[in-house]
């Protein structure tokens, strides 16, 4: 996503690159941030948070949640605000970045495509016009490298639809299912993942009642739709101050 990132900033007329960061690890170190590209950015890639956002009125952060909350400290020092995209965070550290929204202002989305967050309106709309009779299973697919299951747009589409239905998603999630599991509980929302090869992502929640069965799908099928959507985010948050979207 950074390399996403890079590209987009570079072609939009009103955002620039001011910092570029990665892990102490990281072999690209250095390395002028295009260098992935051959377009030079003047941005030097570094494991330095602080130089790193001395510049910068906005960081977009796509990492993993112990970065996340790394990277979220020190924007709170230097009063920079925050775009998370970063997904599998626990209670505790949402929890901490709600807290940090009192300082700084954050957008928090596991899924930045415009479509998905359209089709989360459709969930609602859906669980409320089929709240009986119909069981929901939510399927999900993912590249090879992803390392959280489920996705978080799998996680927040159930929380969408267990709000709707006045349920909570703690209480009915059924996140694996192998041997003898007795029959399915109506009021439960399944989960079933899938990950392979170079699936950008592809979430589909299925309402399967008697003699029919709904389906609501998104597919991406490019990357570029999460990075035009945190440039989206990093706009909306110009100017303010405190308070999150999460
Ligand atoms: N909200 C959305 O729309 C989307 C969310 N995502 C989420 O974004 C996250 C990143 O995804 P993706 O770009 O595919 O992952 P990648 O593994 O390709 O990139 C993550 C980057 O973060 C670096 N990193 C890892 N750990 C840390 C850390 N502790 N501190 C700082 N940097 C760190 C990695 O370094 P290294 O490679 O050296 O380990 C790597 O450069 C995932 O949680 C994914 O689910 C992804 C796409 C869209
Ligand atoms: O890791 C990914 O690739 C993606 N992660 C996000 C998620 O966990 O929902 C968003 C998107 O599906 C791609």
């Amino acid at each position: 996503m950074g390399q996403m990132l890079i590209e987009a900033i570079g072609a939009s007329d009103d955002c620039l690159l001011a910092g570029a960061l990665d892990i102490a690890t990281s072999p690209a170190l250095g390395q002028d941030a295009g260098a992935y590209s051959g377009k030079q950015t003047a941005v030097n890639i570094t494991a330095d948070i602080a130089a790193g956002l001395s510049h910068s009125q906005c960081l977009i952060d796509f990492t993993r949640p112990e970065g996340t909350l790394e990277h979220m400290h020190a924007c709170v020092a230097q009063g920079v605000n925050l775009v998370i995209g970063t997904t599998g965070f626990s209670d505790e550290q949402k929890a901490e970045i709600a807290q940090a929204a009192k300082r700084i202002a954050i957008v928090m989305a596991p899924n930045m495509s415009v479509g998905v967050n359209v089709t989360l309106k459709l969930l609602d709309m859906a669980a409320r016009a089929m709240s009986t009779g119909y069981d929901i299973e939510i399927i999900e697919a993912h590249h090879r490298h992803k390392v959280d299951a489920p996705s978080g747009t799998a996680l927040k589409m159930g929380e969408v639809i267990a709000d709707a239905l006045g349920r909570d998603l703690k209480d009915c999630a059924v996140y694996a299912r192998e041997g003898v599991t007795g029959e399915r509980d109506p009021s439960s929302i399944g989960f079933a993942t899938i990950r392979g090869g170079d699936i950008v992502g592809d979430h589909t929640v299925m309402f399967a009642g008697t003699g029919e069965r709904i389906e609501i799908s998104h597919k991406s099928s490019s990357r570029a739709g999460y990075a035009q959507g945190s440039l989206r985010a990093a706009r909306f948050l110009r100017g303010k101050a405190t308070g999150c979207r999460l």
